[in-house]
This record gives structure tokens, sequence and C-alpha cells, in this order.
């Protein structure tokens, strides 16, 4: 059984946009300070299609063998399934516990090309798999079908996380939570009313800059509906809105480079948040203490 709040993994920038492994130890630092439970290297907001596969590989590698005690969850996600297949026995090499895999992208696939893709990725390793729902950065749905007939057919298949923000679409696949099955929320803003349907935790982005998607999944456990309400709505959703004023996901960079006073870089195509973007989440973030 997976629970908990994992945390999707900035993959931090030097002024020359490549990958800074310093900064990456000190983020951990911070993630195993905030209590988070795992470690989602190489997902959206790591921007994995940025990489190369050697480059992810080495991330990958580092953070498992960083992880301080932490589970490692590996975004192993290609429009390539041979790509995904080569990364699949890569985490299973590394010691990395669970894969996480979308649809293949660009080109669009139909339900019998999804299948055949999570399939032969699922085969590919012997290591846990979480199914990544997230139609509007991937370009399709997983369908509830689809994903009925990969857990009942692929004991690595262990659970999904769902990022579409469509809660009609997650009260129905929260109904599959069981000791093999997890449910992750993957919209931060939606994580309350997620665990009141019986979520079993999110992967949520803000766990890179701050301990309250934490404190908000602890409250709830502890019963404390009022305190778990006053953080959803008073501390993660406004830092939440304002991380997202820029482009997806520069304003998490911004953050986390202010934060430790780092000179950190965007890799191209992705920009600096602007000066009002800037002025924005410098508020929030100052309204977290
Ligand atoms: O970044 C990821 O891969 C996540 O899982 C977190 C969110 O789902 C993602 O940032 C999209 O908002």
């Amino acid at each position: 059984m997976y629970n908990g709040i994992v945390t999707p993994m900035l993959t931090p920038f030097n002024r020359a946009g490549e990958i800074d492994y310093d900064a990456t130890r000190l983020l951990i630092q911070d993630l195993k300070g905030y209590g988070v439970s795992g470690l989602f290297p190489m997902g959206s907001t790591g921007l994995f299609p940025m990489f190369s596969l050697e480059e992810r590989k080495k991330f990958l590698q580092f953070v498992s063998e960083n992880r301080n005690n932490l589970t490692v969850y590996a975004g192993v996600g290609s429009s390539s399934t041979q790509e995904s297949i080569e990364l699949s026995k890569f985490t299973e090499d590394v010691g990395i516990e669970v894969r996480v895999l979308m649809p293949t992208y660009y080109i669009k696939p139909d339900e019998e090309w999804m299948y055949k893709h999570f399939s032969e990725v699922i085969s590919a390793s012997s290591n846990d798999l979480f199914i990544y729902n997230i139609p509007q950065l991937a370009g399709s749905w997983v369908p509830e079908n689809v994903i009925k007939k990969l857990k009942s057919e692929f004991s690595q298949v262990k659970g999904i996380k769902d990022s579409s923000g469509d809660m009609r679409f997650f009260s129905r696949i929260v109904t599959l939570v069981s000791k093999d099955f997890s449910v992750f929320q993957g919209q931060d803003d939606l994580l309350l009313t997620s665990m009141a349907l019986g979520a079993n935790g999110g992967v949520c982005g803000l766990s890179n800059i701050s301990g309250s998607i934490v404190d908000l999944y602890k409250a709830f456990q502890s019963g404390d509906l009022k305190k778990s309400r006053e953080i959803q709505l008073n501390k993660v959703n406004p830092l939440m809105y304002a991380v997202n004023a820029p482009t997806f996901p520069s304003g998490y960079y911004y953050a986390f480079y202010k934060k430790h006073n780092i000179n950190g870089g965007y890799r191209s195509p992705m920009v600096q948040p602007s000066k009002e973007h800037s002025r924005v989440i410098d508020e929030a973030t100052s309204q977290q203490i």
C-alpha cells in the first residue's frame, strides 16, 4: 500500500541549463524535512521531456542513491515505448521501487495502442508501476476500462495518480482503492476533497517549496477537519495559484531558487517568470509562515 505525500520533484538547473546536483541534494533535504513519503523524479514538474535518456538515467540513479530513506517513484514516460521499456529496466537495476507511466503523446493513441504501450512497459521490469492520468498534458485520458484491465492483469500495477482535475472521474477511480492499489490526487487544490473520498494521498507540486501540503495531509489523517480545511483554503490554494501564474512549472523553480538564494537556471524553452509574476509568488510564499 502506498500513501502519504509524494513530491513530483523539480529538476534544478544551473545558469547554463545543466542539472544542478548540489541543488537537487538541497531539495531532497527540504522534502525530508517537510515529511513527504516519496520522491517522484522526472515527472511533469520535473520537465522530463526536456532531457536525454542518459540525463534521465543519471538523475534517477542520483535520486535513488540519495533518497534519504524515502520511496522513489520514477517517471518513465515517453512517446516511445522502447524508451519507456529501457527506463523501466534501468529503474529496476538502480533499486527504484515504483515506476510512473502516462500514455504516449503527440501521436494520439487509440485504446488498443494505449493498452499495448502500458502492457509492454509494465512487463519490462518487476518493480511496481503507477498509471499516470494527466490528459491536459499527455493529450489523452486513460479510460477506466483500461485502468481496470491493467490492474487485474498485472501484479506490478499498484496504483494511479490522477492529475486531470476532474472530480467526477476521480470519484469513480477512488472506489478502486484496496490494500494492493492506491489512488493519489495530482492537483494540490483538490487534495482535501480527494482524501475525504478515500484517496491514499497526493502527488503535489507545492511540496517542492512548502511544508503546507504535508501539514494538510497530517491534519486530515489525525481527524482535524477544521485545521485541514484551513490549510487547504488559506495556505495551499493561494500558493498554488500564485506559482501557476507564470507558465507551468516555471513558478515552482523560481520559488525554490528564491527560497535558497540560488542563482538557478531555466532550461530552454522555459523562461524565467516576469517581475510581476515573481512579485506575486514572493507575496504568496511570505504568507506561508
Ligand atoms: O508534476 C507531476 O508529475 C505531478 O504529478 C504533479 C501534477 O500532477 C502536475 O504538476 C500537473 O499539475
